[in-house]
């Protein structure tokens, strides 16, 4: 197996959200292997920093060495630097070994608490000279620019004014108060990052997934201006889909991106499972189908994406046929029916004397709300509800032994 080799120059989050642990979930998650320079470490939550140790200069040093001699990652990205010692040792090391650095100018934590003492202001400026590209969030740039930033209006000119004044490629991200927008300069050319308005308060560790995102797509090969638009998607799911967990700022999930094509693809090989079980045993769906009985089946994934049959499954005879393929975000009726009542696996079928007959005996319950209930009848139309596959065969098997 191949895989691109990158770097995280970062502090450790023991709250595990943001830091060098957000960075090599990011990393992992694209496919990309994670070398680490630990710069410090945390005693961190989802609400507070209680203590910093910063790591000595010289062992920075040495993990560089160590990490430089063997895996030789040709990009890196900074995270938190807590002391002007400290960036001196890396930007001494990022020249020495001419890594490409995206440099995250990690200032507060999403808690407020401060990660750096205020003599690195002056440091960071030295090494935003020897950067690739620097991805600073509308405080951090307002310290930068020196002027603040309110609107779209000044957050552009915050952008040029560091552009101009430290010579390198820029990002700032403008944040929730403007719905996600960032505002970049690559090589001189302007490029405005739309987002999308998301009300969340579990912002922790948004930053570094956006910094070690783009970090990741640049040793991918991506070229820099693609691996921006791409670390800004990959960040918009992270925070998006962020966990309510701990009393603070709750943290993004960076595994969100790969883990909605992992659901994707076991949608699909859920719904085979069905349909193989429906052609092994063809009676397990006929029991359920009237004469001109067609039935579809729409398998709904934690992200919303809907998993059905291009045409269904058909019966002729005492035989099925099944009409395919599993498609994926399909608009047909089934994939709407299940949106509607936010339910996992519907499949559709009809009202026959088997149904009823289970109905009766109380095996199903069968409702038009959908709230507690094995078989929805919606504008006509009827679907066996569940939770799962498995689920589905066991409410067919169970009333085929009526
Ligand atoms: C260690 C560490 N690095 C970076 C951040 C910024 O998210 C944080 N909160 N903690």
């Amino acid at each position: 197996m191949i895989r691109p080799v990158a770097m995280t120059i970062a502090g450790s989050d023991s709250g595990g959200g943001a830091g060098l642990q957000a960075d090599l979930k990011t990393f992992t998650s694209l496919g990309v292997f994670g070398t680490v320079i630990v710069t410090g470490l945390t005693a961190q939550n989802t609400y507070s920093v209680t203590k910093v140790l910063e790591v000595p200069p010289e062992f920075i040093e040495a993990q560089f060495d160590a990490v430089m001699a063997d895996l030789k990652p040709k990009y890196a990205k900074t995270g938190m630097l807590s002391s002007s010692k400290i960036i001196d040792a890396v930007r001494k090391k990022v020249v020495e070994y001419n890594i490409s650095l995206v440099l995250d100018p990690v200032m507060v934590a999403k808690s407020g608490a401060p990660l750096v003492t205020e003599d690195t202001v002056n440091a960071l400026k030295e090494l935003i000279k020897n950067s690739l590209i620097i991805t600073p969030n509308k405080y951090e740039a307002e310290k930068l620019a020196e002027m603040k930033i309110i609107d779209i209006t000044s957050l552009k000119e915050a952008t040029r004014k560091i552009y101009d004044s430290f010579k390198v490629n820029v990002v700032v991200k403008g944040g929730s108060s403007l719905n996600g927008l960032d505002y970049a300069i690559i090589d001189g050319k302007e490029i405005e990052l739309k987002g999308e308005p998301i009300n969340t308060k579990n912002t922790h560790g948004s930053g570094d997934v956006f910094s070690a995102s783009l970090t990741a797509y640049l040793a991918k090969g991506e070229k820099l201006e693609n691996a921006l638009l791409k670390a800004k998607e990959y960040v918009t799911l992270a925070i998006k889909y962020s966990l309510d967990l701990g009393k603070g700022h709750g943290p993004v999930d960076p595994f969100v991106p790969a883990d909605i094509i992992i659901q994707r693809e076991n949608a699909r090989q859920e719904i085979e499972k069905l349909l193989w079980e429906f052609e092994r045993d063809p009676s397990l769906l006929l029991q359920v189908l009237d004469e001109n009985g067609k039935a579809n089946v729409a398998y709904m994934t934690d992200y919303g994406d809907v998993a059905t049959l291009a045409g269904g499954v058909i019966k002729y005879l005492d035989k099925i046929k099944i009409d395919g393929p599993i498609l994926l975000n399909i608009k047909n009726e089934i994939s709407e029916k299940a949106k509607q009542f936010n339910k996992k696996v519907l499949l559709s079928i009809s009202i026959t004397k088997k149904l009823l007959e289970a109905s009766e005996k109380g095996l199903i319950k069968i409702s038009e709300s959908g709230i507690n209930s094995d078989v929805i009848i919606s504008e006509g139309k009827v679907y066996l509800v569940g939770d799962s596959i498995s689920d589905i065969i066991n409410k067919l098997r169970r009333m085929r032994e009526l």
